[in-house]
This record gives structure tokens, C-alpha cells and sequence, in this order.
């Protein structure tokens, strides 16, 4: 069996820098046309400065004949400028602001503190960015592409229970905050609970969205710890029980326009997870579409995959649907155990399992 799909765009992606960006980068460009690429390096991207230049090194990593097209974010702290949110907006390469509430996940540490008290000015900024009046020379409905407010939705204290996490910064953070800014567009990123759906659902359409990683659509909490701890399967949020799991896959093949496909692939070196305290993260690049392919099959879905994969994320950032193609094969392959690189190796998720869905270039 063949499935012709429109040329999918991952809308969370971290590419890292350096040899590991060499690295990782063939993976989602041999499939992928575009990506919003997360700015939580080491430093963080925090300017404009930083944001073009971060861009070119992802350009010149990219294989020869590529078109894969990085779109850049910007790391909020404390102390971003309401100007450096109009330079970010004029530079055209940069599309959201990722909001990292510091400590909850990795490279967070220079992230936001106090979201109201101290960022406000700064949300108002990309709310009013998003408006088509300000736009003057062009017509609304060819506004210019939204920027984006992307989030990772967890709470970061540490009295809170882990697994509930998310579900307090929906009521502590983001409810006060679409009430606040109504106008401001906001991705909810790689969401792992019922609480998530039920919120996404419950607000305007087209201001929220959600992304949605392959890992929390396969895996329950079970696999971290299946036959010993399991340290490739931990990323952040955590993974959560069986019923939530089954709560984002009906959200996502019920053919709902607010979720759309945000791999979260996040790349650490084998030896950063197999040791006394890992870092969080899952290596899924290679996988991804593999992984979707089969949720939305399992389901009887596979005429909605198309619309997760394809179009639902470029509608809400307002960017043009891509017009190439891609076709998903029904051929089994078998993932390899590791990517060896003179630095060392990653292993990617389902290391060695054999998947049955295999995607290729039209
Ligand atoms: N998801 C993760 O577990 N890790 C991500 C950070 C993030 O997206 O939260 C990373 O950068 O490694
Ligand atoms: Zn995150
Ligand atoms: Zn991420």
C-alpha cells in the first residue's frame, strides 16, 4: 500500500548546533519542508542577532541539494525587550517566541521567572504584532505570517507532582493568559494529557493550537520502566498513564484543525542518557512519520493524517501549505540500534524495532 501525502512540516524541532547539528539535521530535512526550530541551545537564542545567525549554520549544515527550511525562534527571559520582539518580527526569519518557564526542562535554566511579572509588556508587544490593522500596506487576510507564542506548559514547582505538571500550568498559567491577551497566538507544545485536549478544545479556534510528538501517542508511562529503567524513553513532559495517552490519540486523528505534528526529536549523546542523571529527550527524527502513520491507522484515520501531518500547523502559522509530495509506503524496515558520529553516538527511538510504515521523497 502507498499513501501520497503533501510534504509534512514538523512544528517542534530541536536541531542543536555543532557537529551534533551536522548530525541530526539530514534526518528531519530528508522528509520534512519546514520546521520551527527550538532556540534552547547552549546559550540560548535570545536575540535577533543570534536567531540569523543560528539560520545560516543551519543552512550550511543542510545536505547539498536541500530545501529544507528552518524557521527560527526566539528564547524568552526575564528581560526580552518589547524591541527586540519588532526586530524578531522585522528580521522575517524568526516566527514565535518560545516560552520556557526556567527549570522545567532542558537548557530552560535562562528561562522566564514570573510570566506576568515580568513579560507582560513583552506578550502585548507579540499580540499587537499579530494584528492585521498595524499590517497597513496589505490586506488582513494577506497579513503577514502570525508570531507565534510556543510553549512548554509545565510547571516548574517542585511540590507539584511531576505527572500533574502540565495540568496546573493550564490552570495557573494559560487560562489567565488567553483571558489577558485573547489576540495572542499560542502552541501549546507536545501536550500529554486529557487536561490538554480538553483546553485546546475549549479555546477560539485559530489563537490555540497544540503539537503533538509521536512518543506520547505511542508510549504510556509503563515504558520508562518496562523490564528496567528505560532511559531513551524519558523526555519531558514526562509520559503520562494509558487513559491520556488514549486522549491525545482521538484528539489528533478526530481530524480537529488545533493539533498538528511537532516531532519534539531532541537529540542527546548516548552517554548524556545512559548515566546517573540523563538528560530528557527522544531522538525520534527517523521515526516520526513512521509513528503517525501507524496511530492514525490503528484508528482507521489514515484519511486524516494527511491534514495533522500537512496542513493544520501551516493554517495556524499562517504560512502557505507546502506543495510537494511525499509518499508513505507500507514496507517494513528496521530502525537502526544507534547513529555513529566521531563525537559518539544518539540513539534513536524504537532503536532496532522493525516499523512498518516507510516514508520517501516524491
Ligand atoms: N522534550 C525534552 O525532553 N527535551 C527537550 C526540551 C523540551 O522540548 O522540553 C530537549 O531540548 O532536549
Ligand atoms: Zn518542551
Ligand atoms: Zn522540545
Amino acid at each position: 500500500m502507498e499513501l501520497p501525502i503533501t510534504q509534512p512540516d514538523d512544528w517542534h524541532l530541536h536541531l542543536r548546533d555543532g557537529d551534533l547539528l551536522k548530525a541530526v539535521v539530514p534526518h528531519s530535512a530528508s522528509h520534512f519542508g519546514r520546521a520551527i526550530v527550538m532556540p534552547n541551545l547552549k546559550p540560548p537564542i535570545t536575540t535577533t542577532d543570534a536567531a540569523v545567525a543560528y539560520r545560516e549554520s543551519i543552512l550550511k549544515a543542510l545536505p547539498a541539494d536541500s530545501k529544507f527550511t528552518p524557521l527560527i525562534t526566539l528564547y524568552l527571559t526575564d528581560t526580552t525587550s518589547r524591541d527586540e520582539i519588532k526586530l524578531a518580527r522585522k528580521s522575517g526569519v524568526i516566527f514565535a517566541v518560545k516560552l520556557y518557564p526556567a527549570g522545567a526542562t532542558t537548557n530552560s535554566q535562562d528561562g522566564v521567572t514570573d510570566l506576568f511579572g515580568k513579560c507582560l509588556p513583552v506578550l502585548e508587544e507579540m499580540a499587537e504584532q499579530n494584528m492585521p490593522l498595524l499590517i497597513a500596506s496589505c490586506k488582513p487576510e494577506k497579513a503577514l505570517h502570525y508570531f507565534t507564542m510556543v510553549i512548554h506548559g509545565e510547571v516548574t514547582d517542585p511540590n507539584v507532582d511531576i505527572f500533574d505538571r502540565e495540568k496546573v500550568f493550564i490552570d495557573t498559567v494559560l487560562q489567565p493568559l488567553i483571558q489577558r491577551l485573547p489576540r495572542l497566538k499560542i502552541v501549546m507544545e507536545h501536550i500529554t494529557t486529557l487536561d490538554a485536549v480538553k483546553f485546546v478544545e475549549s479555546c477560539k479556534e485559530g489563537f490555540v493550537a497544540a503539537t503533538v510528538t509521536p512518543q506520547h501517542l505511542v508510549l504510556n508511562r509503563n515504558a520508562i520502566f518496562q523490564g528496567g529503567l528505560q532511559p531513551h524513553n524519558y523526555c519531558l513532559p514526562v509520559l503520562k498513564r494509558e487513559t491520556h495517552r488514549q486522549a491525545i490519540v482521538s484528539a489528533v486523528t478526530s481530524g480537529s484543525k488545533r493539533f498538528f505534528l511537532g516531532t519534539d526529536s531532541a537529540p542527546h549523546e548516548r552517554r548524556k542518557k545512559e548515566c546517573p542523571c540523563g538528560c530528557a529527550g527522544v531522538y525520534n527524527a527517523p521515526v516520526a512519520l513512521s509513528l503517525y502513520a501507524k496511530v492514525f491507522e490503528e484508528m482507521g484515520a489514515l484519511d486524516k493524517l494527511e491534514a495533522f501531518t500537512s496542513f493544520n500547523g501551516a493554517d495556524f502559522y499562517g504560512l502557505p501549505r507546502n506543495t510537494s509530495k511525499i509518499k508513505l509506503s507500507k514496507t517494513s524496515w528496521q530502525v537502526p540500534e544507534a547513529f555513529s558520529f566521531s563525537f559518539g553516538n544518539i540513539i534513536p527511538m524504537f532503536a532496532g524495532k522493525i516499523l512498518e510504515w516507510q516514508p520517501a521523497l516524491i
